[in-house]
């Protein structure tokens, strides 16, 4: 079948299972070609093929809801919808998005991109539906690895209590990004290896339902025997004692045991959680083997040998974070590294090897990783938190409450700072500084290469007052020379990158080359502009910002960060607060609206995040600043 022809899932009603199995067999194959090219989440998709083909057999989407967590195996979903002739411009500007969005389909009922979101909304969506008395399904996809975030664990707290009608499909390949961690990934493990639970009840059900009743007596006896055969026939009835119809472990590439165990969960009363065990990866054999990660979401690659296409250049900021923690690790003992299901993103599987007992993969528990720094940092250990920025915004009431209030010192390596590109909306890191900023007690650096990033690492390891933050961007350095010894950045202290007396621009990390290039263009129009690296975001430079404004110096600030409470509205404050209102600022950064997926110089050329609007900026200022005058 030409995948490309399909507009509407309502045909695989008519499909055999023959026929399944050879659409199974083209999507896969479509998506690893495809996704040679662009690049994706491979991995995740492969293993839910005859999963989503099942779900959309069995049910009518969009009237019964399938709500994909994290969102990024919907892949197979939006084949199915109609999208299958834009994957040629997956995660790219204007083109497919990775993850669910309610904009490019009635299909998606729920957008995702961060973990462990499903079965709340699914509860939201279930609700509405008994209040409104109507009677579609409701069927959560969640992942092993989402199922160890804690608003999975709050949400089926609730769901078991209210003893609400959902399918929730757990699918179950053991892996998070990397292998999956925690005890609940242990006793998911003791459950994917029990027998078909469901099937023994039933039976004992009929048994018990045969004995002639002698009473009440034998009949209570009967039901307290199935109580007990239940925890010897799965270990852990996790799911039914929160009230749970438990339905597994059912094979998720065979069709039939999937047919039959879903058709039975949408037909029982009450919440039911149908285990499917997937293999990641599935049907290619780099993906299926892949023990590490890699195969989770990666760039393009080569099919026949998968081998991964690598773009040679520096160092990952990333990377250089990591071999420098393990350069103090070494002889600073205070140091617990903590990641939070992302150790390969965050280079701290590199840390683990070398110092094994000292870096704890938390699972998808953001929240769980920042207080459990701060209670380290209590007995003197120097937690450092490497999370990405878009992520850590999952722990923000701990970051107020347990890190900055307490004054605690904890570490916050803030990975995938500014804009990560084809994530897009979900994943942008551009809110950490205004959601760090106004926190009491918090310090925030932003390198300005790779070399300036080790010194930061340096200096939030010996930072003993407090809460730090260092922020650091998605991907490479510029390849600048790193020094021997390490030392302090001093916080508060900016650097001049270059003389100017017309105007000064104060900017950090990813926007300086913008603003030499912008100089640039302006010194052959006569225009000499000072060139700030503003690297110290909190606290600022009082005593540069008192010389700019006792210099009536026009100032623009540039930063690829949210504008609403970023470092321009910090520079504002400090000039307000200060009585020096004459001074003319402008500022420019991130609007406020959410930015989509592309790369990251198509992302700034579409906010305006260029050198020639810099350039054109500070030209209409200097008018300005002449009026005054
Ligand atoms: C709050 C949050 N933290 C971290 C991530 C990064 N992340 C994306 S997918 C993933 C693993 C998901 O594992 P699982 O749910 O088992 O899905 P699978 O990829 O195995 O299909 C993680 C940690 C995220 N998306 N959201
Ligand atoms: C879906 C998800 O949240 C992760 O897979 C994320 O896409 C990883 O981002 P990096 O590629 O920047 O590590
Ligand atoms: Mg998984």
């Amino acid at each position: 079948m030409d995948l490309l022809s399909i507009k509407e899932p309502t045909f695989l009603k008519e499909c055999s299972n023959k026929d399944l199995e050879d659409l199974a067999e083209e999507i896969r194959s479509f998506l690893i070609k495809n996704l040679s090219s662009t690049g994706g989440h491979l991995g995740p998709n492969l293993g839910v093929v005859e999963l989503t083909l099942v779900l959309h057999q069995l049910f009518e989407s969009p009237k019964d809801k399938f709500i994909w967590d994290v969102g990024h195996q919907a892949y197979v979903h939006k084949i199915l919808t109609g999208r299958a002739g834009q994957f040629d411009k997956l995660r790219q500007y204007q083109g497919l998005c990775g993850f669910p969005k309610r904009s490019e389909s009635i299909h998606d009922v729920w957008e995702t991109g961060h973990s462990s979101t499903s079965l709340s909304a699914a509860m939201g969506m279930a609700l509405a539906r008994d209040l409104k008395g109507t009677d579609e399904s409701v069927i959560p996809v969640i992942g092993d690895g989402a199922l160890t975030g804690g608003m999975a664990l709050e949400a089926l707290n609730h769901i078991g209590h209210e003893q609400t009608d959902m399918v929730v499909i757990l699918n179950d390949n053991e892996m998070s990004i990397a292998p999956n961690v925690g005890a609940i990934n242990t006793m998911l493990g003791r459950m994917r290896t029990a027998g078909k639970y469901q099937r023994a009840k039933d039976d004992l059900e009929m048994l018990i339902k045969k004995i002639p009743a002698f009473g009440g007596r034998l009949a209570a006896t009967a039901e307290r025997v199935k109580d007990s055969l239940k925890y010897l026939l799965v270990s852990g009835m996790f799911f039914e004692e929160l009230g749970f119809t438990y339905l597994g472990p059912v094979d998720g590439h065979d069709l039939e045991d999937l047919k039959s165990n879903i058709t039975y969960a949408n037909k029982t009363k009450g919440p039911v959680l149908v285990h499917v065990i997937t293999k990641k990866g599935k049907g290619y054999a780099p993906a299926e083997n892949d023990a590490k990660g890699t195969w989770h979401g990666l760039g393009p690659y080569k099919i026949e040998s998968g081998e991964v296409v690598k773009k040679p250049g520096p160092p990952s900021y990333s990377g250089v974070f990591a071999n420098t923690l393990k350069r103090i690790a070494k002889d600073d003992k205070r140091v617990v590294a903590i990641t939070a299901a992302m150790p390969g993103g965050t280079k701290l599987d590199t840390f683990a090897a070398e110092f094994p007992d000292r870096m704890y993969d938390v699972g998808i528990a953001e929240q769980h990783a920042t207080t459990m720094s701060a209670g380290l940092a209590t007995q003197g250990m120097k937690p450092v938190f490497a999370v990405y920025s878009t992520f850590l915004q999952r722990g923000y009431d701990q970051l107020v409450h347990d890190v900055c209030r307490q004054n605690l010192n904890v570490f916050f390596a803030v990975d995938r700072a500014g804009l990560v590109g084809a994530d897009g909306e979900t994943h942008q890191g551009v809110f950490d500084i205004s959601y760090l900023r106004h926190l009491p007690n918090m310090k925030i650096l932003n390198p300005k290469d790779e070399n300036e990033l080790q010194h930061m690492i340096y200096t939030g390891v010996m930072h003993d007052d407090g809460p730090i933050a260092v922020r650091y961007p998605r991907g490479g350095g510029f390849g600048v020379k790193m020094d021997e010894e390490l030392k302090q950045i001093p916080l508060g202290e900016w650097e001049v990158l270059k003389e100017g007396s017309d105007l000064s621009i104060l900017t950090f990390g990813t926007m300086i080359p913008v603003a030499m290039e912008a100089a640039e263009q302006l010194e052959k129009k006569g225009i000499n502009v000072e060139i700030v690296n503003a690297r110290s975001i909190k606290p600022l430079d009082d005593a540069k910002l008192t010389e700019l404004a006792k210099q009536e110096r026009p100032v623009l600030t540039l930063e690829e960060t949210a504008l609403l409470g970023g470092f321009g509205s910090a520079v504002l404050e400090y000039f307000h607060e200060n009585h020096f209102h004459s001074m003319v600022v402008e500022r420019m950064g991130i609007p406020d609206r959410y930015i989509e997926h592309g790369s990251v110089p198509q992302l700034l050329e579409e906010i305006g995040l260029t050198s020639q609007n810099v350039a054109s900026a500070v030209e209409q200022m200097l008018p300005r600043k002449r009026q005054r005058a």
